[in-house]
């Protein structure tokens, strides 16, 4: 899948996954919303949860928006596309450690590769970053159950169980 990220460009440079993921070209950064994509738009606020039933041959395209956390609201995702919200996981990278569904754009796409049942390519898109193996050892359980679920109220019945020993 090609892996896009709209690039909002108002987060920490040093600290953005989105440049590093452009600068080691594991995704197409667009600074103009015009030029994004029709995707699978990741986004926290979309009312139905990612699934595997998402992925079909007409759609090979993710898409994520890379912006601070202060201005991620919902207005901020008007881009095309099918919008769907990663289930339960926690983040490896070191501003959000161990917060759930918190994620780095990289690992955010990440993620969407491996409930793609795209674990090579999930690892290769996270390789640039030194926290990108731990984010897929730390998620390993259920990034593979939910890859193996069928469709969205699968995903979230599996998330329930996380949820409930939160
Ligand atoms: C708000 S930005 C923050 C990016 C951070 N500045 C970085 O350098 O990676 C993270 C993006 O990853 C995607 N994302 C993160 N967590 C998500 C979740 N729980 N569900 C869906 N998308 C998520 C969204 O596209 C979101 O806009």
């Amino acid at each position: 899948m090609e892996c896009h990220v709209y690039y909002e460009g108002d987060d920490d440079p040093k600290k953005c996954t989105a440049r590093r993921l452009e600068k080691f070209d594991r995704a197409i950064l667009h600074r103009s919303m015009g030029g994004v994509p029709y995707g699978v738009v990741l986004n926290p606020h979309a009312e139905q949860a990612l699934s595997p039933a998402d992925k079909t041959d007409a759609l090979d395209t993710l898409v994520a928006l890379d912006c601070s956390w202060e201005s991620a609201e919902e207005a901020a995702f008007s881009m095309n596309g099918i919008h769907r919200a990663l289930p339960f996981l926690v983040a490896a990278n070191p501003v959000n450690y161990g917060r759930p569904f918190r994620l780095t754009t990289a690992e955010a796409l990440a993620a969407a590769l491996c409930i793609f049942d795209e674990q090579e390519a999930a690892s290769d898109l996270l390789e640039p970053f030194r926290w990108g193996e731990t984010f897929l050892t730390l998620n390993e359980e259920p990034l593979r159950r939910y890859a193996e679920c069928a469709d969205s109220s699968e995903v979230v019945a599996v998330q329930d169980e996380y949820l409930a020993d939160e």
